[in-house]
């Protein structure tokens, strides 16, 4: 962790008062936007500001003025903090939860047998983890082992013996070590020119192999490689090097000025095999090295970096005669003796390759590499002035012709290629909240959903941004892409989502994740993580039979609805691209269009509903044909408004297809006009019924338009007018029926046209959203 030379947050002398408050983090917009440029946050300005705060009386009034309250659960806890390496191998205590056992060792000659409890390298931490375990492991150095250079030297003939490895493997992993601790310290838009010196053994092996990785990371090595050692591996590496056309300068050429030439300068002449004092033509390249070291600092030095050892430096001793101070050591496998000496700001291991046999057998303790990193930093931290702290970002250009109309597309697209870049939980966002009073407060949440309406995100409804949120429903969200220079920015206003959805996603978590938000009344004091556990325990056994688990009240999501976006992609000298959306004050109108078109097909859906539902349940009964009339007039009313606002809205604000808008907006209205004679069929099942009780009139003929079937035997008049109106009465159901089936048709028909055409409508509005992208 870099030391912090800014002046720190005042604390009171009674200590801080932490609250243990259970926290638990837990992604769908359509409006018109714009796009502004503006100028970088000075930063300094607030270093600026916290410096004048050093002032002792300033200091006495903030410390009393800001007593932060500290309520610990650590007295009932009974959970330790867990060692980041056993302080003994071999008295690694067994029963420690965390630590893995180690698996069964074969059993190598010459090897001991892993005992149970043997040391083994402790899991590496998650990447993103990396500034905790970073941190633990300054902490832990001092417990690193170093290793005498017989020990050395005898892991080495072991490793490339019983245990199979080869000169050229261990080479290569210990070149790109280098080359990656180099590129981690010494970034490339500062440090592009490499010298490699390599000396006649595997140390000089090392520097060649780190030359051609740091070629292929974008730096310009040339080499220095005086005494070349004629064997396969050496002259296949020096074929590697010269087919990357790397320029290799004899000792004799190299410029009187290394400081002009070069900005770092790699030393690889000897390794743990050096003895006695440097013989020619090293004894000179060392001299030139330490004369580096004792420039004044008005000069730009170029930064010395040594593997393994620093050459010329006793291999246990150290620099026991005024050596070269290298600015950056890369140990290899374990660190020497002599690296105790070393008082340059970097120290890093590489040699990611020691299997437990080494560990064991030699006891070693050697600090977890993170990630899929070839090197970990040990030793004090480099002291950082945080003011000095900036990252000259090189990225492609962000121009108003390359990002996508529409703001979501835009950050879809800008989601995708973070997570296609492999970045760790490219869903992280801060959260930010501002309660009734003003007060904001930011947190990580995830996003769990996004579509082309809002973002959605789940967390307890007891928490305090669901309390802000419900105070107050304006929300900013932040997504920071580190790695690829990026950063957006969300605001809008925030509803939580419907219940079936908060419920849907909360049985799509694992069975742990439900239980958790159950366990987690967040922002809550409570006693300690203990009552946590505890609770989470009798839960976990509750639902052990795999039963369903019921989302918690308190628990569900949230969506927000965006009226900005910002896009900054991080550029050289601070000349970052910040492209910003927003919506033109139209749209409030289409907002409306839209809510109306969505109603209207609200209760269409409604109507077609209660059409099959009422035929079904009451099949001829006449209150169906009255509730379908009405429910349909009530959609044609919806329809109706919404076409006029779509219509007035739409054509003010210039679509940006005005002849597809119109084709579609007109058929549409063809359409509606098309089953407009629906909900009079109602009525005209009457006339219906008028037409068949006409031939009960007296001065019509009674038989017209009847024919009795052949069984029935008339003899009267009685009897006919009997028969007919039997057979009038049937008649009239199946008419009845016929109408009614035929109604249901009809706005069937109007329900699937409709349906389309608002939707065509919703889409035209969205699509004529009237987005603004403005540079800042
Ligand atoms: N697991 C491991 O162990 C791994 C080890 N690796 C790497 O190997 C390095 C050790 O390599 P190494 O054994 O080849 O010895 P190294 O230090 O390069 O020098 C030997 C040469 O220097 C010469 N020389 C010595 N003194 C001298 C003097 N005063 N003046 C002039 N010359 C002198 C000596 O000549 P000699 O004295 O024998 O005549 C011989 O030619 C180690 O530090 C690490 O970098 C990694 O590659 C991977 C894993
Ligand atoms: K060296």
């Amino acid at each position: 962790m870099p030391q912090h030379h800014a002046p720190l947050p005042l604390v009171s002398s009674s200590g801080p008062v932490l609250h243990r408050s259970t926290t638990h983090a837990t992604l769908p917009l359509a409006t018109p936007y714009h796009s502004c440029r503006q100028s970088a946050e000075p930063h300094s300005r607030m270093l600026a500001v916290a410096s004048r705060t050093r002032d002792k009386s300033a200091t006495t009034i903030l410390s009393l003025a800001m007593p932060f309250l500290l309520t610990t659960a650590t007295a009932t806890s009974t959970t330790s903090p867990r060692p980041l390496f056993p302080s003994s191998p071999r008295r690694q205590n067994p029963t420690t939860p965390h630590l893995r056992p180690p698996p069964p060792a074969r059993r190598l000659p010459g090897f001991p047998a892993a005992a149970p409890g043997a040391p083994f390298l402790p899991r590496p931490p998650r990447r993103g983890m990396a500034s905790l375990a970073a941190t633990a492991a300054v902490a832990a150095a001092a417990e690193v082992t170093h290793l005498t250079q017989r020990d050395a030297a005898e892991i080495d003939e072991q490793l490339m013996g019983p245990l199979g490895f080869s000169v050229d493997q261990l080479m290569e992993l210990a070149g790109l070590s280098v080359a990656a601790a180099v590129a981690e310290v010494y970034k490339l838009s500062e440090h592009t020119r490499v010298l490699i010196i390599c000396g006649p053994g595997n140390n000089g092996g090392d520097g060649l192999v780190a030359a051609r990785h740091l070629y292929h990371f974008g730096y310009r090595p040339s080499v220095c490689y005086p005494k070349r050692t004629p064997k396969p591996l050496y002259s296949g590496l020096v074929t590697q090097l010269e087919s990357l056309s790397i320029p290799f300068i004899p000792a004799e050429d190299l410029p009187d000025d290394l400081s002009r030439e070069f900005d770092i300068i790699v030393d690889a002449m000897f390794g743990f095999s050096f003895h006695g004092t440097p013989r020619p033509p090293f004894d000179d390249l060392i001299q030139r090295l330490i004369s580096l070291s004792v420039i004044g600092n008005s000069v730009k030095k170029p930064a010395i970096v040594s593997v393994d050892i620093p050459s010329g430096w006793h291999v246990e001793e150290g620099d026991v005669d005024g050596g070269i101070k290298p600015d950056m050591l890369v140990s290899l496998t374990a660190p020497k003796l002599c690296a105790k000496k070393f008082t340059g700001p970097h120290h890093f291991l590489g040699g990611r390759f020691v299997p437990p046999p080494i560990l064991n057998k030699y006891g070693l303790k050697l600090p977890p590499y993170h990630g899929t990193s070839m090197c970990v930093r040990i030793g004090k931290a480099p002291s950082v002035d945080i003011s000095s702290l900036r990252e000259n970002y090189i990225s492609p250009e962000l121009l108003e012709s390359q990002v996508m109309p529409d703001p979501f597309d835009q950050f879809l697209r800008w989601f995708d290629e973070a997570v296609t870049a492999g970045l760790r939980e490219p869903n992280a966002m801060a959260l930010t909240t501002v309660n009734k009073e003003g007060k904001p407060s930011s947190r990580m949440v995830l996003l769990k959903g996004v579509d082309k309406q809002s973002f959605v995100w789940y967390t307890n409804y007891g928490s305090r941004k669901a309390r802000d949120l419900s105070e107050n429903p304006n929300a900013a969200l932040l997504f920071y892409w580190n790695e690829m220079n990026r950063q957006v920015r969300v605001e809008g206003s925030v509803e939580k989502v419907p219940e079936e959805e908060s419920e849907k996603y909360f049985h799509s978590r694992p069975r742990g994740s439900q239980l958790g938000a159950i366990v987690s009344k967040q922002s809550t004091v409570i006693a300690g993580r203990e009552v946590l556990q505890q609770a989470y325990k009798e839960l976990e056994h509750k639902y052990s039979d795999g039963s369903l688990i019921p989302k918690p009240e308190y628990w569900g999501g949230y969506r927000l609805t965006p009226t900005l976006f910002e896009f900054w992609q991080g550029q050289q000298s601070r000349l970052h691209d910040r492209l910003q959306y927003s919506q033109r004050e139209v749209d409030d109108n289409i907002a409306k269009c839209i809510k109306l078109a969505e109603d209207a097909l609200q209760q269409h859906g409604d109507s077609t509903s209660l059409i099959q539902n009422r035929s079904e349940a009451h099949h001829c009964h006449p209150i169906a044909i009255d509730d379908i009339s009405s429910s349909i007039h009530r959609v044609s009313k919806g329809i109706a408004d919404c076409i006029t606002l779509a219509e007035s809205t739409l054509r003010r604000i210039n679509p940006r297809e005005p002849e597809d808008f119109d084709y579609d907006f007109d058929k549409f209205i063809g359409n509606l006009e098309t089953p407009k004679p629906c909900p009079v069929r109602g009525f005209q099942l009457d006339d219906y019924d008028d037409y068949l009780l006409d031939p009960l009139d007296e001065d019509v003929d009674v038989t017209m338009g009847i024919e009795f079937p052949d069984n029935i035997k008339i003899e009267d008049a009685d009897d006919i007018q009997k028969e007919r109106r039997k057979l009038i009465n049937a008649k009239r159901a199946k008419r009845r029926h016929r109408a009614i089936e035929t109604n249901q048709q009809g706005s069937g028909n109007l329900y699937n046209s409709s349906m389309g055409d608002l939707r065509t409508i919703i889409n035209a509005s969205q699509d004529a959203r009237n987005i603004i992208i403005a540079r800042q």
